[in-house]
């Protein structure tokens, strides 16, 4: 197990190479097979393809963007249509109809901070996906054996007390700097680092921005009267929230 953002660099990507397989008969157990599971050429070709299909819907141009934007503006009418700075932010650049492109992520630091907090807090998949060391490695003067299942956790780098100033609070400072303009940690891995990088980064980045946006753009949420917001949550190969209620008041 590899914990913290300094070791899971140093395997992941500067030792990339020997890091990039994953265990199959473990994967096939868990019945992650296809992309995720495979490895050697059926993966590269996998890959390749996923992209290129990733792509010919859109990924990377204004197409995927606008058709995410629909999806935004169907969510908002099934609803009927630190919260209050997002929303003055998005009052400001946005107004009360325009619906976000990409484009103005750049305008909107603090929205854009407490949408990358949230991911950092969410840890979706805290233990990160299994690899397995294509050859001898060495770690830190450790000999790790090829064949060896790594675990490079994404709990221990997003969490990191050596990497975040206030790791287990909820602080959309940690993303933007003495002015408010928005600012990159290198600590902020949610979809891991390396050959094996999720590979549908750029697409659950933009969704997440375009949804969040339109969402606050068009309701106040808060717990039902009388009920205390809970952070519960279920671990599993993903880290999910139990169910809970959320009242969206239209604005
Ligand atoms: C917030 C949303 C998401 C998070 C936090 C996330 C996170 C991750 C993580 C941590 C991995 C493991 C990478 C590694 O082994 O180092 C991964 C792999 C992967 N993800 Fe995601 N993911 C998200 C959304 C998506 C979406 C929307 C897609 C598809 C469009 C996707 C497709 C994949 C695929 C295909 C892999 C396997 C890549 C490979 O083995 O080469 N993910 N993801």
């Amino acid at each position: 197990v590899l914990n913290g953002l300094q070791l899971v660099k140093e395997a992941l990507v500067e030792h990339g190479e020997n890091f990039a397989v994953r265990p199959t008969k473990y994967f096939h157990i868990l019945f992650f097979k296809g992309l995720f599971g495979s490895n050697g050429y059926q993966w590269k070709q996998q890959r390749r393809f996923a992209l290129s299909t990733l792509r010919n819907f859109g990924l990377g141009k204004r197409s995927l963007e606008s058709q995410i934007q629909v999806e935004c503006r169907f969510l908002n009418d099934v609803i009927d249509k630190s919260q209050e700075k997002v929303q003055a932010e998005i009052d400001q650049v946005l107004g009360s109809s325009r619906l976000a492109t990409m484009a103005d992520r750049a305008n909107m630091p603090y929205t854009d901070a407490v949408i990358h907090e949230i991911q950092r807090m969410g840890n979706i998949v805290p233990l990160n996906l299994v690899r397995l060391t294509t050859k001898d490695t060495t770690l830190r003067g450790y000999t790790i054996p090829k064949g060896t299942m790594v675990m490079a956790t994404l709990h221990s780098v997003l969490f990191d007390e050596t990497e975040w100033e206030t790791p287990f609070t909820f602080n959309p400072g940690h993303f933007l700097d003495a002015e408010g303009k928005f600012r990159r940690r290198d600590a902020f891995l949610p979809f891991s680092a390396g050959k094996r990088v999720c590979l549908g980064e750029q697409l659950a980045r933009m969704e997440l921005f375009l949804f969040f946006t339109s969402l606050l753009q068009r309701f106040t949420f808060s717990p039902p009267p009388g009920v205390e917001p809970t952070l519960e949550s279920k671990v599993g190969v993903t880290h999910s929230p139990k169910p809970y209620k959320l009242c969206a008041v239209p604005r």
